[in-house]
């Protein structure tokens, strides 16, 4: 197995706060990780490590193939696609849907004078139509719908056909048809044999498309449970880290279900 990312030890500490508190995770390439947890459980920190834009305060971080630290994260970032609120947000509400795709393989938000060669807006082209945004490419992204916008982004992300793909709650903000149409298309990019090591944020299991390999459950800056999705989501692990009886529940098809569990 070639590993993607490997994390050992890791510890982010702001102040008094333990963000990341001793965290050891191991991700080989090909797998789809789901990172779990209740809000404020450190992982959208988890996920800047995995992105470099963090440092940790303690313990050692390998991304593919590099230790961070040790290598020029500028080389190492467009080997890398993320999508997060705080990306989007810099993204020009007035640049062309085709552009903020085509952009990204200068990772730049916003085209000015780049010279882009045929071979990547014909890229930018598949990618949109992949994700069903290429009747979009002229409308300004400012315009689109929440979900819309989501869709735009993970092409964005996938523009420099990353070795590893990192989602930071994708489906936040998205009504039912949005989340459904989003779930369609990750479980889509999940099952490709082509897809890049996916890493996908959420708050709810039912946006965990159905190909995700494994699972890592966060809690107060520790991991709680991680390696393969049906040993970490289980009702045990998943009542011990939100406080309450939960019951989860794995339909034929894939899709995740999460509820309190009738007691008495
Ligand atoms: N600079 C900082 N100083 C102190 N505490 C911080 C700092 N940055 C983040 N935190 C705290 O660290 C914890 C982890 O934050 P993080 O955003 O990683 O959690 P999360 O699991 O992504 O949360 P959510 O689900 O609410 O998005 C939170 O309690 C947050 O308030």
């Amino acid at each position: 197995m070639v590993s993607v990312a490997e994390l050992a030890g890791v510890s982010v500490r702001r102040g008094e706060k333990l963000l990341l508190d001793d965290v050891n995770l191991s991700i080989d390439e090909g797998q789809r990780w789901v990172v779990i947890g209740p809000n404020g459980a450190g992982k959208t920190t988890l996920l800047s490590i995995l992105a470099t834009t963090l440092y940790p305060t303690k313990g050692v971080v390998g991304i593919l193939g590099e230790v961070l630290g040790a290598v020029n994260v500028f080389e190492l970032r467009p080997r890398i696609g993320l999508t997060s609120a705080s990306m989007a947000h810099r993204i020009p509400y007035r640049e062309k849907v085709g552009d903020v795709v085509v952009s990204a393989s200068y990772a730049i938000n916003g085209r000015w004078h780049e010279h882009y060669d045929e071979m990547d807006f014909e890229r930018a082209g598949r990618l949109m139509d992949y994700f069903g945004v290429a009747h979009l490419a002229d409308r300004t992204y400012g315009t689109l719908s929440e979900g819309e916008r989501k869709r735009v982004e993970i092409a964005r992300a996938m523009m420099t056909d990353p070795e590893l793909l990192l989602l930071d709650e994708p489906g936040a903000g998205l009504d039912l048809g949005g989340r459904e149409r989003l779930v369609s298309t990750l479980n889509q990019l999940c099952a490709s044999p082509y897809a890049p090591t996916t890493v996908l944020v959420t708050h709810h299991v039912e946006e965990i498309p159905a190909g995700i390999t494994h699972a890592l459950l966060l809690s107060d800056g520790r991991a709680a449970a991680s390696g393969p999705v049906g040993e970490v989501l289980t009702d045990e692990n998943m009542s011990a880290v939100y406080g309450m009886p939960l019951h989860i529940e794995q339909a034929a098809d894939g899709r995740w279900t999460a509820k309190a569990a009738v007691t008495g």
